[in-house]
């Protein structure tokens, strides 16, 4: 059977995340898994992905560094607790902060790897160091902050 990524373990009411949600079928469907210690994800863009011709947009490029961040971090505290992924009680996680460097063009056309670091694991924060690789070139790197999922974020609770 094949490995099950960390956002394939997403509940079907959290799995509708554009960057990474299973069941959106507009989103782009991100899929992350351990490598060793870091964590990785490859993702295709596609032609309408576009900034100028040739070139990935910004945008989507921060989108696949959110969600490999928020993925991994969910990873990552499963790791820290010594639990395996799919195991309740959920670790999930959404984004504080989202840092992106842009250090040269994304070249459209080809694979981008996407590697995460774990840099910190507390009990309701991860931060996750993320680089963006093209043809085995380094084309953006970011760091996202994530955060335990407030209890009144889950879908069908309205109270803030
Ligand atoms: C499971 C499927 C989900 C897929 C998710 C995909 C990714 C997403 O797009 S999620 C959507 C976008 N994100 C959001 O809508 C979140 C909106 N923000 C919030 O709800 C809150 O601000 C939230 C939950 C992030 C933080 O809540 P808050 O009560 O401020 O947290 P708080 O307890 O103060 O801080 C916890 C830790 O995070 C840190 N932190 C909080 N916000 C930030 C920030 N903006 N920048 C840096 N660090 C931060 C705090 O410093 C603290 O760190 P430490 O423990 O080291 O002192």
């Amino acid at each position: 059977m094949a490995e099950k990524a960390f956002q394939d373990y997403y509940p079907d009411e959290l799995s509708h995340c554009y960057g990474c949600g299973r069941l959106n079928e507009h989103g782009l469907q991100l899929k992350s898994y351990w490598d060793g210690d870091e964590t990785v994800a490859v993702f295709h863009p596609r032609p309408y992905h576009m900034a100028i011709p040739g070139v990935v947009y910004g945008g989507l490029i921060a989108s696949v560094i959110d969600c490999h961040g928020t993925g991994s971090a969910s990873a990552a505290a499963y790791r820290a607790a010594g639990r395996e992924m799919g195991t309740d009680p959920g670790f999930r996680f959404v984004t504080a902060s989202l840092r992106v460097d842009f250090l040269r063009p994304t070249p459209l056309g080809v694979p981008l790897e996407v590697r995460g670091r774990i840099r910190e694991v507390k009990e309701r924060k991860v931060v996750v160091a993320v680089t963006v690789r093209a043809g085995g070139e380094e084309c953006a790197r970011g760091e996202v902050v994530a955060v335990r999922m407030p209890e009144h974020m889950m879908p069908g609770r309205t109270t803030a």
